[in-house]
C-alpha cells in the first residue's frame, strides 16, 4: 500500500508566512501552521480576526500576497485542482437543495466528483452510515432539522474521502442539544477516518477536545497549543479564560 502524502514538515496541511491584505487592513500578518491527520486543529478568532479570509487562501477563491500552502505534500498553488480533490468542505452557507431528498442531494454532488452507478451509493450509504443518518436517503432536505442538515452536509463532504476537513463554523446556528452532537461527531470522523480537520470557530465550548489551538487575533496567530498548554500559558483555569485573555491583550502570557 503507498504511504500516505505528506508535507515538509509531516503534516496533511502545511502553512507558511501566509500575508494578506485589503488596502490599508492586514487580514492575514505572516500565518504558519500546520494541522496533522486523525486529529481536529482549531482556528479560534473573534470577529474580524481573520479565519474567513484564510479559508478562502486554503479553498483558492483568493490569492495570498505572501506565502505557501502545503497540501500532502504538494504546493497548493502549482496544483491547485489535485489539493482541493482532496479536501471536503463545509462552510456557513447551507448547500443542500431543500427541494430534493438527501439521497439525490449527495447522488447530485457524487455524481459532480465521478462517482456514478454502486460506487455512488456505497459512498453514500458508507458516510450517512458514520454520521447515523442510514435512513434518511428517502427523506426532503426540508423537513429536517437544522443540525440534521448540518451533519448531512458533512456527509456529503465525505463523499470524496477527503484527507483535509476545512470546517468554517460548521455549528452556525444550531441549537445546544445538536452543536453537541455534531461536535461528537467530527471529532470521532477525524479519528476513524484519518482526516486533518481544521475547525474555524468563535465557541471556545466546542472545540475544547482539540488536539491544537491556534488563537487568530487581527490576522496574526497569537498562541498556540493543546488546550491545557493555552490554560496553562495564561494562567488561566478555562480554555475560555485563555482564549479571552489571548484575544484581548494579542500575545500570550498575560494573566487571566
Ligand atoms: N473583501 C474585503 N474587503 C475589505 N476588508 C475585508 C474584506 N474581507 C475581510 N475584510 C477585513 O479583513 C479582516 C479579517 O476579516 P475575516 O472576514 O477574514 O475575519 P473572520 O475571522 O472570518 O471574521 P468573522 O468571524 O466576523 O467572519 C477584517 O478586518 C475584515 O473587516
Amino acid at each position: 500500500m503507498s504511504q500516505p502524502a505528506i508535507t515538509r514538515s509531516g503534516a496533511a496541511l502545511d502553512v507558511r508566512g501566509l500575508s494578506k491584505s485589503y488596502g490599508r487592513i492586514k487580514a492575514l500578518d505572516d500565518v504558519s501552521f500546520a494541522a496533522e491527520r486523525g486529529s481536529v486543529t482549531a482556528l479560534l478568532g473573534l470577529n474580524g480576526a481573520g479565519k474567513t479570509t484564510l479559508f478562502q487562501i486554503l479553498t483558492g477563491l483568493f490569492v495570498a500576497d505572501r506565502g505557501t500552502v502545503q497540501v500532502l505534500g504538494e504546493d497548493f498553488a502549482a496544483r491547485p485542482t489535485a489539493a482541493l480533490a482532496s479536501m471536503g468542505l463545509v462552510f456557513q452557507q447551507q448547500v443542500l437543495d431543500l427541494d430534493l431528498t438527501v439521497m439525490h442531494n449527495l447522488a447530485f454532488y457524487a455524481g459532480l466528483h465521478g462517482l456514478r452507478g454502486s460506487v455512488a451509493r456505497d459512498a453514500i450509504a458508507s458516510c450517512l452510515g458514520q454520521l447515523g443518518l442510514g435512513d434518511l436517503g428517502p427523506r426532503q432536505v426540508r423537513e429536517l432539522s437544522g443540525g440534521t442538515r448540518r451533519k448531512i452536509e458533512i456527509a456529503r463532504a465525505l463523499l470524496t474521502t477527503p484527507e483535509i476537513l476545512l470546517l468554517d463554523e460548521p455549528s452556525s446556528g444550531l441549537d445546544t442539544g445538536s452543536r453537541r452532537a455534531l461536535v461528537a461527531d467530527l471529532f470521532t470522523l477525524a479519528r476513524e477516518r484519518d482526516i486533518a480537520v481544521l475547525w474555524a470557530t468563535h465557541l471556545v465550548q466546542e472545540i475544547e477536545e482539540a488536539s491544537k489551538v491556534i488563537v487568530l487575533h487581527r490576522g496574526r496567530i497569537v498562541a498556540e497549543g493543546s488546550p491545557s498548554d493555552l490554560m496553562a500559558r495564561s494562567g488561566s483555569l478555562t480554555l475560555e479564560a485563555a482564549f479571552l485573555s489571548v484575544a484581548r491583550t494579542g500575545q500570550e502570557g498575560a494573566a487571566a
